[in-house]
């Protein structure tokens, strides 16, 4: 049915009662597990379907097969597109600092404004060219409608400027031809083909600028696409681009209204049919009405197209124009040279968001401030063992690890890679395991748990996390583990005085029976037959009040031998299941830590418990560690 013969709510009205949707009453019933799902009181029936409005087909499609080798031409809209969407338009300042911005990151077209909508528009353009802001391999666009009075007032905005793109446009969409335009398709294509012959003959007008020309079926996505090719090809007839000078014609998902791969059947096909191909440069312009602006535009490009037009973090007209960073590093994980420099993205969020006075959601792609975050426990686990993994082999192949292949579960980019760190990567609450905890230790406080310690900690932890119900940050960890492993020691002339004050805690209370005052240790010359003295101040089981300093001694096969065979003078049974230690620091003020899994008292009442020392002598911190363990049991 020809469309300039009838309204498209006659139409529409024939595709909605002949299940111009889907209703699924005609369909057959879904599996399903438990109950079947109700039919809804929404009104579906309002809307009809894509392929309705707009039947097409195109079998010829390639795009399926193919995958996305290199960087498209990249156009930033932010300060048009993007800046006509903002409840307060950009002032001077901030633009300028936008237009920074993009210059810093790389991009080498900027669409800068559409100069005959408003003055701030048209004096910034001046400012650009004036002031000699754009760099030489820099181009500015510049956005007009199809109509005279707007055209030569582009042109007036554009004295002076080495190089442009006047960019011209009108809708072609079938709902806007009626409602809108009020004209048939011949009409609306002469408002095109008028306005590029305009152009050209403007160009007198514009001396001394090399001029090149784009030109947009605006609403493309709600058009026959075999109409838009009708009326590009008569635009390009009219400029007549060659390939040494080329012309833009980009395709605009002005409202997103299909899902992607409809949208890349059409690109496809406009690829394929528009004159003389190799004289124009293909772009898209993406919405994201239905949230797959990403997906539409990178199917767009496997479909053939040259370019994109898009904003930074995505802002633009209601749901915004394709977000343009979200490309580029979808590019770089699958290894392509976006060929736009987003190293830094807290600065570029920051900028984006005084710029646009909106704020970008804690969940948005490579930016926001959850994405390099994982709360569940078996996420944690998986990054921990990941760059644990990543490290050894980066050590084993001898590389650089900065520049080692990222290959990490749930941590699709390196977080370096764009100016993030490690440190927001691992958040504890009560979704989280041991490993996120254990994170935590490792890599703030250089304390890394042996797995069965890990275990036992881990149910502090939790415990925390479900009493506060809320999340547990890295100095609540801190404090707990301290609380509970670490004697509260008091600040001296000890090698390590600021790691030692850093375990102190005046908020918490001193407890234990036990403190290791002083030890010295002389052995024979292969370790066996080690005597050991030990001061030990003790507090006694009931606390502070009745600490008695003690002197005690043993001999055993080594000084953690000794030390336990010392204890049982103060009546303690213990034996040692397990134990490791580790360096904590380099340098000659070096701490090591000592984990000791003991059991500890008599058979009956007999336990298996970990204590955890640390000392600037691995001696000391081993028996700091049995002490520990002692307190722990006692407490
Ligand atoms: C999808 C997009 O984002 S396109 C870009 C849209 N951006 C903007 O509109 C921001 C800047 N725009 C403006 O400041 C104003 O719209 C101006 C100054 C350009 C023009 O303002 P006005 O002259 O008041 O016209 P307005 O924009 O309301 O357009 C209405 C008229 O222009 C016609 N028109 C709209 N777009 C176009 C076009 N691209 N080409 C030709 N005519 C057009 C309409 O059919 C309508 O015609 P009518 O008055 O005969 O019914
Ligand atoms: C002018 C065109 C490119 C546009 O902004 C749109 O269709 O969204």
């Amino acid at each position: 049915m020809d469309r300039d013969q009838s309204s498209v709510f006659d139409l529409a009205a024939v595709a909605a009662g002949s299940n111009g949707g889907n209703n699924d009453r005609l369909l057959p019933p879904a599996r399903f597990v438990g109950a079947p799902q109700r039919p809804s009181t929404m009104p579906y029936t309002k809307y009809v379907a894509y392929g309705k409005q707009v039947p097409f087909d195109y079998p010829d499609r390639t795009w399926p097969g193919k995958t996305l080798k290199r960087a498209p031409r990249w156009c930033s809209v932010d300060l048009r597109d993007g800046n006509q969407a903002l409840v307060d338009p950009m002032d001077p300042e901030r633009k300028l600092r936008f237009w920074n911005l993009l210059m810093s990151i790389g991009f080498k077209e900027v669409e800068v404004g559409f100069p005959s909508a408003s003055s701030t528009d048209y004096d910034f353009i001046r400012l650009l060219i004036e002031r000699e802001l754009i760099p030489d391999d820099v181009t500015i666009v510049v956005l007009t409608q199809a109509r005279e009075h707007l055209i030569r007032k582009t042109y007036e905005a554009l004295r002076g400027a080495k190089r442009a793109v006047v960019h011209f446009y009108n809708s072609v969409s079938v709902l806007q031809r009626e409602v809108v335009f009020r004209k048939d398709k011949e009409s609306i294509k002469k408002l095109a083909t008028d306005a590029a012959e305009l152009c050209k003959s403007l160009e007198h007008d514009a001396a001394g600028t090399d001029l090149y020309y784009e030109y947009s079926p605006e609403s493309f996505s709600g058009a026959e696409p075999e109409y838009s090719l009708d009326v590009c090809n008569a635009v390009i007839d009219v400029i007549k681009p060659t390939p040494e000078h080329p012309m833009i014609i980009n395709l605009p998902n002005t409202v997103e209204m299909t899902t992607p791969n409809v949208f890349a059947d059409q690109v496809e096909y406009m690829s394929n049919n528009l004159s003389n191909r190799d004289s124009v440069v293909l772009s898209l312009h993406p919405h994201n009405d239905e949230g797959m602006a990403v997906a539409a535009t990178e199917l767009g490009m496997l479909a053939g197209a040259d370019r994109v037009e898009g904003c930074l973090l995505g802002n633009g007209e209601r749901t915004g124009n394709v977000d343009v960073c979200t490309i580029a590093l979808n590019l770089l994980v699958q290894g392509v040279d976006p060929q736009l420099d987003f190293s830094d993205m807290p600065e570029l969020r920051r900028t984006v968001e005084y710029c646009n006075q909106i704020k970008i959601s804690e969940r948005h792609p490579y930016v926001g401030s959850f994405v390099f975050t994982a709360f569940s426990g078996s996420h944690q686990d998986a990054i921990k063992k990941g760059l644990e993994a990543r490290q050894q082999a980066a050590l084993r192949d001898n590389a650089d690890i900065e520049n080692y292949l990222w290959l990490v579960p749930y941590l699709p980019i390196d977080p370096k890679d764009v100016g993030g760190s490690y440190e927001a990567i691992i958040r504890v609450n009560s979704q989280s395991g041991k490993g996120g905890m254990a994170y935590l230790l490792k890599t703030n406080h250089n304390i890394d748990l042996p797995k069965r310690l890990q275990v036992e900690f881990d149910r502090i932890v939790q415990h925390f996390a479900d009493e506060t119900k809320r999340e547990v940050r890295d100095e609540d960890i801190w404090r707990l583990f301290k609380d509970e492993y670490l004697p509260i020691e008091k600040s001296g002339s000890t090698a390590a005085a600021g790691a030692v004050a850093d375990r102190e805690d005046s908020s918490l209370s001193q407890w234990g029976r036990l403190k290791l005052l002083k030890v010295s240790v002389s052995s024979g010359e292969d370790g066996s037959d080690t005597e050991l003295k030990a001061s030990v101040l003790d507090r006694g089981l009931t606390g502070v009040d009745e600490a008695v300093e003690r002197q005690i001694e043993g001999k055993g096969n080594g000084p953690l031998d000794a030390f336990l065979n010392a204890l049982s003078a103060l009546d303690l049974t213990i034996s040692v299941q397990d134990y490791v230690e580790h360096a904590m620091t380099a340098g000659s003020d070096a701490l090591a830590a000592s984990y000791v899994e003991c059991k500890v008292g008599e058979p009956a009442e007999e336990r298996v418990i970990w204590g955890v020392g640390i000392d600037s002598s691995v001696i000391t911190s081993t028996l700091k560690a049995i002490i520990s363990a002692v307190n722990r049991f006692e407490r």
